[in-house]
């Protein structure tokens, strides 16, 4: 029996950036068939995460490359380090140039040791970037690490 590929992600924004960028990797997903959820971190009960064969984790950067407290909370709240995470996130090189942006995305793609290289998106996605979300996706779904939450 065919087996679908489930994908879940968990996005943190307050002004609709990253929400758009979440927004988009879901649209690719769906479209190379994965079943997609999507979680507002700060709104409702953390999911389980153990179901999901790849997790997505988007978040703004603030206060000079800093990572939200809502995020680290969200963090603290799984307690323990999923291998199968990817992480993309907004920012603006306004705020400190290339060397704070998107610090969030650099933090938490440490913290879960993803090798996979973190997307990084100029507030909007919408436009020229667009199509930066779509290569990164491809290169996720060829070469990234899925949990095998099936064996
Ligand atoms: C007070 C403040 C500080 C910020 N600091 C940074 C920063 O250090 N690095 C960065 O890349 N973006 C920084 N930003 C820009 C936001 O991360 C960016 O606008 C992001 O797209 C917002 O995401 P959201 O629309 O999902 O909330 C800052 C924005 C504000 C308002």
């Amino acid at each position: 029996m065919l087996k679908l590929m489930r994908a879940i992600i968990c996005f943190l924004s307050y002004s609709g950036n990253t929400e758009e960028v979440a927004e988009l990797i879901k649209e690719q997903l769906v479209a190379s068939g994965y079943i997609v959820d999507m979680y507002m971190i700060g709104f409702g009960v953390v999911p389980d995460l153990s179901t999901y064969d790849k997790l997505f984790f988007g978040t703004f950067t603030w206060d000079r490359g800093s990572t939200p407290d809502e995020m680290k909370d969200f963090v603290r709240e799984i307690g323990y380090k999923p291998d199968n995470v990817y992480v993309f996130g907004s920012g603006d090189t306004q705020f400190g140039g290339n060397d704070l942006f998107c610090g969030a995305v650099d933090k938490l793609r440490k913290f879960y040791n993803s090798t996979y290289e973190g997307l990084k998106i100029e507030q909007s996605p919408r436009g020229s970037q667009e199509k930066t979300v779509t290569n990164w996706i491809e290169g996720v779904l060829k070469n990234g690490k899925s949990k095998n939450i099936r064996t």
